[in-house]
């Protein structure tokens, strides 16, 4: 593997910041980068040669100025020549400057997404659930891309906007110093200026409040559009819906300030970039009033005065380069703040179960995302073990802790306390590839990717044949409804129109995990959205999967978990009461209790004379 240690999440990295972090990013494609550096200087200092043609033709012209006639035309005609083929080579080699910056930017993004999506994926649920999805795909589409840009533009037009003015400068100080002097002068001021008001302080809070008012604006726009139902039901619209408001008049007034804090220091630096000659002129006109008859000074005024025009070109260029950088540094940041996030902690040396019982040995838990002043425990201190190849249900009112016991297991969070044990061997020295082999989940919202169904079944096992999906389609009861919709198996979700309904979508999740065929299985809510018809579909699909299986099943309806071998109620993060149904039936406890409601709720029927019962099920 070559240097790509660039973006790894070592502290080491974290310590460069702006350019020098960027050029250590570009740095990862070298070769090619230098590459099309060296055309870049190549083609810029071709493209000087056409100023030198102008110098020597009027130089032989006005060696001859009193009798044209004698001029040597023939040397005329050659710098002429040279300037023609010297501006088409420069053009080629910008050509493949900038082909050689585009595929080392190219590849440089490739890297760097595919990376950061890795990173992501290894990331603690606590860090998702902290970050809004609208602000870290703004970092991976945007901040990316800005990298891109610096790359495959902005590098080769920088080296470009350097060698350009020092060639142009070198030569006019060989000329005469007393002019280039007056040409550097005011493009030294105009730098000093620019670095003091743009990358002071107030510049760098500038651009870290334009990347904060940016992702703001990104992560409202995402819940905007996501909560489009919502939004339209309660009758919202960009202006009230007030998150999406404010971030957009956040994004408008950062704009509006910024615009005057550049104003005008912007203005005194384009009006002394583009007034070089004015610089030039007193000086040239004094020196030659000292000495008229000098036809070669007269010569080297007339060429600083075709020169300096051209200087401010590679001068703005920079300026904006500049502006841009300084956007792009703080995308970077950004890109590392992610990186610099830590991963589930794996272990040095992980081990192998050796049979999957489960065991919660004192487990505390509290999600590290709430204000730590009003933290509490989602869980405390729960112990319990469910057998292998048994049926373990969660049952407990709504918040009491059941979906983050079964959130634990996968190690979506790391317990605060105690410890998670799968055949003995505590799930954080198992290593997370062993632990998600050998853990399905069923999750309470099924999430179907952009793909045709086939991939999307396929996803439980990556190396199934389409004859194994089938299969795994067909125990879920799933075949059926795939074969109706238009291209079957390949119908792409979201394509078309194409949607699954609620209890649809449950089947499909189903079969991946039949396809998966790991060991242990966490169902979360499973039958949550099912119509009577599509439930007795869900549950022959789920005794199909469940066969054999360490399962832990959290269920709404008690009637699904009546065969469970072990019950265990969760109440305020404990467990109060565990036991097979009809034992909790007989406790009169809390489980007795939601046995009647949910007894009741099956008698419940909807009439008019009838009052509302509020019953809750759990
Ligand atoms: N990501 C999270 N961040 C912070 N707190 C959370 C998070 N998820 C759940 N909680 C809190 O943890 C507690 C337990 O929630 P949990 O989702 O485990 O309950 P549950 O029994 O599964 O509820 P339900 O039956 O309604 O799904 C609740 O107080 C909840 O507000």
């Amino acid at each position: 593997m070559k240097k790509v240690k660039i973006l790894n999440n070592t502290a080491e990295t974290k310590k460069k910041t702006g350019i020098s972090r960027l050029l250590e990013i570009a740095g990862e494609k070298r070769g090619l980068l230098i590459l099309s550096g060296i055309l870049s200087v190549i083609s810029t200092i071709l493209m000087f040669v056409p100023f030198a043609a102008v110098y020597f033709i009027v130089a032989e012209l006005l060696k001859n100025a009193a009798n044209p006639a004698l001029s040597d035309m023939a040397l005329i005609r050659q710098w002429g020549l040279w300037a023609i083929l010297s501006l088409l080579g420069s053009l080629i080699f910008l050509y493949g400057g900038t082909m050689a910056s585009h595929i080392a930017a190219f590849r440089i993004l490739y890297s760097l997404r595919i990376r950061l999506a890795q990173h992501l994926a290894k990331l603690p649920m606590g860090y998702h659930t902290r970050q809004s999805s609208g602000a870290i795909k703004k970092t991976l589409e945007l901040s990316v891309e800005k990298i891109e840009g610096f790359i495959a533009h902005q590098l080769p037009d920088l080296i470009g906007a350097v060698a350009l003015p020092v060639i142009m400068l070198g030569t006019m100080f060989t000329l005469d110093r007393s002019m280039a002097l007056a040409c550097a002068v005011p493009i030294i001021a105009a730098y000093l200026l620019q670095s003091i008001v743009f990358y002071g302080e107030k510049g760098k809070a500038a651009m870290k409040q334009h990347h904060d008012a940016l992702e703001q604006m990104n992560a409202a726009g995402v819940e905007y559009v996501r909560g489009m139902p919502a939004v339209k039901v309660f009758g919202l619209t960009a202006k009230t819906f007030l998150s999406f408001h404010h971030a957009i008049t956040d994004f408008r007034d950062w704009a509006v300030e910024y615009t005057k804090f550049c104003k005008r220091p912007y203005i005194i630096f384009m009006t002394i970039l583009t007034s070089i000659l004015s610089f030039i002129l007193p000086v040239g006109i004094l020196l030659l009033s000292r000495q008229p008859d000098n036809q070669a000074f007269a010569l080297t005024f007339m060429l600083f005065l075709v020169l300096a025009p051209g200087l401010s070109v590679p001068m703005m260029k920079l300026m904006y380069l500049g502006g841009n950088m300084r956007l792009i540094s703080e995308g970077v940041e950004r890109i590392d703040n992610i990186f610099a996030q830590k991963p589930v902690v794996e272990p040095e040396v992980p081990k192998t179960p050796k049979s999957y019982s489960i065991e919660f040995d004192h487990v505390s838990f509290s999600y590290d995302n709430q204000d730590a002043a009003t933290r509490s425990e989602a869980l405390t201190c729960v112990a319990f073990s469910a057998k292998e190849k048994e049926m373990t249900a969660l049952v407990g009112p709504s918040g009491s802790g059941k979906s983050t016991i079964a959130n634990l297991i996968p190690r979506f969070w790391d317990v605060t306390s105690g410890s998670i044990r799968i055949g003995g061997v505590d799930i954080r020295e198992m290593g997370t590839e062993k632990l998600m082999e050998i853990v399905s989940f069923v999750f309470q919202d099924v999430h179907l990717f952009y793909d045709t169904i086939e991939e999307n079944i396929r996803m439980g096992r990556r190396d199934a044949t389409a004859a194994q999906v089938i299969e795994a389609a067909k125990a879920a009861c799933c075949h059926e409804f795939i074969e109706r919709l238009p291209q079957g198996y390949q119908t792409k979700i979201g394509e078309g129109g194409t949607y699954l309904s609620g209890g649809e979508a449950q089947r499909v999740a189903i079969a991946r995990a039949i396809l998966k065929n790991s060991p242990i299985l966490v169902l979360d809510e499973a039958t949550a959205f099912a119509d009577p018809e599509n439930e007795a579909k869900i549950q022959e699909g789920l005794r199909t999967l469940i066969r054999g299986k360490t399962v832990i099943i959290i269920a709404h309806r008690l009637s699904t978990i009546r065969e469970a071998d072990q019950i265990l109620v969760v109440d305020g993060g404990q467990i109060v009461e565990t036991g097979k149904c009809e034992d909790l039936v007989k406790q009169k406890g809390l489980y007795h209790r939601m046995w009647e409601a949910h007894m009741d709720a099956g008698a419940w029927a909807l009439s008019k004379d009838q009052k509302t019962k509020v019953v809750n099920a759990s």
